[in-house]
Formats: structure tokens, sequence, C-alpha cells
């Protein structure tokens, strides 16, 4: 079987706090057609990609919360865009809230599904690093309200085959952690798919904010070259509800190179030809975790 295809970063401009999710969907098969006519079998949609980013606001209705989670994947407001995928055998990485009843009580999560060229869905992530803050905090100008709305993902970083590899996800935050990526290229993922939702403004450390496009670069860069995999990284970008994104949404190579990128804010792709066989470019040498790793001194990385 080939290693070799062509992925898509599908960024999304901003979505409005009341825009519906048909509208979202629309915009998503619109990209998703596009990459298709440039060449592309894979796509890589943001996080939370059917709605506005509502751990921005304190929202003290249940229901209206609930509004902004999915209860069944894919639903009738999404199917659209797993048909169009279907017919045109384009897999793709799909952000979104998860809201699912388990022993009685509501669980609500930041989730991921990775969906192949027949409409299936082969993995599920939920997201582990939950960045932000649990209760309203009324000096920032928006909230970010991330460790109120969503319970600690139960997954773990799981793999999954497809493409002739092993593909892993994570999302936005998970992308700064070393470990994340780390644990991904243990479990052999050759191709790591993430979206993200990055504030310009960093409330707590606002002489950062200039650097919010670089280290968003760096963090995945780096995740790629220290472990050998791709990565493709896809933003909500632009000026959502008053709020600035960044955008920057990119295709890594395992070297850590970026092969393509986004120009701009609003709904764009960005292609490159993916060959999986280039992993073993770092992995047999600089990184073949069997001859170098020295997993004995990192013990401390794992205690609590
Ligand atoms: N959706 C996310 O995980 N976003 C985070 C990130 O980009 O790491 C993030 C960025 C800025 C903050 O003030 C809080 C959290």
């Amino acid at each position: 079987m080939t290693r070799r295809f062509i992925a898509a970063t599908a960024q999304l401009g901003p979505i409005a706090r009341d825009e519906p999710r048909a509208s979202a969907v629309a915009r998503m098969q619109a990209l998703l057609i596009e990459a298709h006519r440039r060449g592309a079998e894979l796509v890589v949609f943001p996080e939370l990609a059917l709605t506005t980013f509502f751990p921005r606001w304190l929202i003290e209705d249940e229901a209206e919360l609930d509004a902004f989670y999915e209860t069944e994947m894919p639903n009738a407001d999404v199917q659209p865009l797993f048909d169009t995928a279907r017919e045109l055998g384009v897999g793709f990485y799909l952000g979104y809230a998860e809201l699912v009843i388990e022993g009685g009580r509501k669980r609500r999560f930041n989730t991921s599904i990775f969906v192949d060229k027949s409409g299936t869905i082969l993995g599920k992530y939920r997201k582990i690093h939950l960045p932000g803050h649990p209760e309203y905090e009324d000096w920032r100008p928006f909230q970010h309200l991330e460790k109120k709305y969503f319970e600690h993902g139960d997954l773990g970083f799981p793999v999954f085959d497809a493409f002739g590899g092993k593909m892993g996800m994570c999302l936005c935050n998970d992308r700064r952690w070393p470990e994340t990526f780390r644990v991904l290229g243990l479990r052999g993922a050759e191709l790591v798919m993430l979206g993200y939702n990055t504030p310009v403004h960093y409330p707590p450390a606002p002489e950062h904010d200039h650097l919010q496009d670089f280290h968003n670069h760096l963090s995945m860069q780096a995740g790629a070259y220290a472990n050998g995999n791709w990565v493709i990284g896809t933003a909500k970008a632009g000026r959502e509800e008053g709020c600035d994104l960044i955008a920057g949404s990119c295709i890594i190579a395992p070297t850590g190179e970026i092969v393509a990128r986004t120009q701009g804010f609003g709904d764009e792709i960005a292609i490159a030809e993916i060959d999986l066989d280039r992993c073993r470019e770092l992995r047999d040498n600089v990184f073949n975790f069997a001859l170098h790793r020295e997993p004995e001194d990192y013990a401390v990385i794992c205690a609590p």
C-alpha cells in the first residue's frame, strides 16, 4: 500500500455565536471540495469547528450551554459533511464539543474524531490538557472556561491505522506539551492531526501576545522533529466575536520544516504531499528511540 498522499489543512475563519451549524458545515464542505479538487485525500479541520469558541463566555443557563455540544456524531447537521467526504473518498479530522450521558450524569468533552474515506469514524480523542480556569474571573477581557465546560479526556492518546500508516490526534493546548507528541511517537504515530483556537491576547501574560504565532509553530515543529512525525495543525482564525484568533495553519514534515501554510485569517486550505516513509529520516537516526532513548533517567516526568 502506498504511503504517499496529499493532505490539506482546512482553516476556518471566525464562527459567530449565532451561526447555525449548517452554515459551519457548508463552509467545511466547500473547503473539502476544494481540497479534493487539488488532490487531497485527507482534510484536517479545527478544534470546536461546528460552533464559536464558547468557553470565552460564562454561560450559566444549562440549556444554552448544552446547545453548543453534540450528543451524537454524525448528527443531522453534520451528516452532509460526512456524505460529501464519503462521495469524494476523502478522510477528515473534526473537532467538536461532545456531551454524553454516562452513569446518569452529563459528561462533557472537547473531542476530535478521525473519519476514514468510507465515512467510518476510525478514531476518537478527548482533550487531555485543558487550559484556562474553572470559574468566572472578572478581570479578564474574555474568559477561557475550558476547565469548567470540559472534563479531562479519558481516552488517553490513541493511535489508529489509516492511509497505510499510524495516525494520532490531539487538540490545541496539547500541542504545547512535549509529552503529547512523545506518547504518540512511542505508539508509532507517523502523522499527528490537531485543531486549535488560540487568542492573540493572553490575559495572564500579555507581554507574550506578540509571540503567539511563534509559540504555535515552535511547539508543532518541535513535536514533529523530536518524534519524526508529520503534523497537520489547523486554526480557527480571525476576529471571532471581538476576540482575535491566530491563524498560521500548516503542514510540517518530520524534519520540523513547514511545507505548507495558510496565508490569511479566513476559510482557506493549504496542501502538501505527505510521505509517511519520511518519518524514517528521523526515527532511524537521531530519534531512533530503541537505540538512543534513556527512559531510566526520565522517571521524574511521570511522577504526579
Ligand atoms: N483552545 C486552546 O486550548 N487554547 C489554548 C492554547 O492555544 O494553548 C489557550 C490559549 C490562550 C489562553 O489564554 C488559554 C488557552
